[in-house]
């Protein structure tokens, strides 16, 4: 197993290119399944979570060939209906081929995700959906077992806001008999881009990016050519690297207006951001301010920048509130941090961190993929040596971190444990 050593203490400077965003990539990915034929999708992040996709299409009969950033996927030869436990479990997004497979072949059998560290992660809302499509749903040893001839159109709303939920019903109601109209929706601009490549294969979708998706159903989709969007959470992370080492850094090929949420916490907290010719610069301060945040889906504060935000408040000046409203188990990186001298209270969904004047190196472990990159951030502002351990969860969503970090000047190496 590998792990990243890293030496503490320098302040990140040059330019860094961000990578396809996993969460939009894979969705879209199985979103071929949809359109039987040659499908081309570019800007995929080299990542764990892409090759257990492709693994996934090719169970299904697909045919993929991956060519750098650029994946082939061939769905016309499909000929299972069926995701197994062993693909599922790795990846959780894995759960939304139901779905398409169930549009386009009437049938499917796909194993429950279960429990994962950050929460429990149902997908009840996923499966009342498509039972409001008109799919008979059984459970049985630990897989979902779907059937109906022909999906039908119909007024779903979520209970709460679901990125998975709203894109596996757009997917699934594409191709349904009649209109949809998907309610409470999520907002995620990963979503958007799912609604772009499906409009693209002939859907008829307005809405994506609203909490209401209107879907006329169309009778099939065809192939096509796409480019998957640019990874804001990567973008972040790396925004937040800047920040904490009081670096001064650019970023190529992001989206800043993905992140407002983030960036007004971070000119909170002091630091300078500003963009030209699509290139993001991003000058950490002196000095940290402390800022509250509590996340939010979109276009609040995401989720999946808590735990590196709260690494840069481990170093600031005055105390911190954050609060997780969106998975119940998301604090883990929490007792690692404490292992670099942090000073952090838990109480329930609230964490109340008071700056600390220097972090110190120490080994840690990766509990999942956020996390660890929070671990990344405080071993690049402490001091001395920090190791981080089963940074397999790392690779499932960054693409070459610690090449893209040692180019901005950190001194960070992979070594095999
Ligand atoms: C691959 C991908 O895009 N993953 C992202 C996606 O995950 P994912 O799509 O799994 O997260 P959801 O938006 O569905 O989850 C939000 C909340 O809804 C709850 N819920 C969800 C579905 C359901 O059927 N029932 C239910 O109760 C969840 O437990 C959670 O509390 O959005 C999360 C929230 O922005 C991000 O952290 C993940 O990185
Ligand atoms: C939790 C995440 O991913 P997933 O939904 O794939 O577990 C994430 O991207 O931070």
């Amino acid at each position: 197993m590998d792990k990243l050593i890293i030496q503490g203490g320098t302040k990140l400077s040059g330019e860094v290119l961000v990578s396809g965003s996993k969460n939009a990539a894979l969705p879209i990915l199985i979103s071929t399944v949809l359109a039987p034929g040659k499908n081309e999708i570019s800007n995929v992040p080299f990542l764990r979570d892409i090759n257990t996709t492709i693994k996934v299409l090719e169970s299904l009969g697909a045919r993929v060939e991956g060519n750098g950033h650029v994946v082939k996927v061939d769905t016309a030869g499909i000929n299972s209906h069926e995701a197994t436990y062993d693909l599922v479990k790795t990846m959780r997004a894995s759960v939304l081929v139901l779905g398409p497979l169930l549009a386009r072949f009437g049938k499917a059998r796909v194993s429950l995700p279960g429990g994962c560290a950050i929460g429990a992660r149902p997908i009840n809302l996923h499966l009342k959906g498509l039972q409001a499509l008109g799919a008979e749903i059984i459970l049985e040893h630990g897989y979902v077992a779907a059937k109906a001839r022909q999906l039908k159109g119909s007024r779903i709303n979520f209970d709460v806001s679901t990125v998975g939920g709203t894109e596996h019903l757009m997917m699934a109601a594409a191709t349904a008999k009649g209109e949809s109209l998907l309610e409470n929706a999520a907002r995620e601009p990963e979503i958007i881009d799912l609604a772009r490549i499906l409009n693209r294969m002939g859907a008829r979708i307005e809405g994506a990016g609203t909490d209401t998706i209107r879907i006329q159903g169309v009778a099939e989709l065809a192939p096509v050519s796409y480019e998957v969007m640019p990874d804001r959470i990567e973008a972040g992370t790396f925004m937040i690297a800047a920040a904490i080492t009081g670096g001064d850094i650019r970023i190529k090929g992001m989206k800043l207006e993905h992140l407002d949420a983030l960036v007004f916490k971070l000119q909170d907290a002091g630091v300078e951001i500003s963009s030209r010719d699509n290139v993001v610069r991003v000058k950490g301060p002196r000095k940290i301010r402390s800022v509250n945040i509590k996340t939010r889906p979109y276009p609040g504060f995401p989720t999946d920048m808590q735990a590196q935000f709260m690494a840069l408040m481990c170093k600031a000046d005055g105390a911190s509130v954050i609060s997780e409203n969106i998975f119940e188990n998301r604090f883990m990186h929490v007792a690692e941090l404490l292992r670099f001298g942090a000073d952090i209270v838990i109480e329930g969904n609230v964490a109340t961190v008071k700056g600390v004047k220097k972090l110190s190196g120490a080994p840690v472990m990766a509990t999942d993929l956020r996390a660890s990159a929070s671990l990344i951030l405080a071993g690049l502002t402490s001091d001395n040596t920090t190791e981080v351990s089963r940074i397999y969860h790392l690779d499932r969503g960054y693409e070459s971190i610690e090449k893209k970090l040692a180019g901005l000047g950190a001194n960070i190496v992979r070594v095999q444990e």
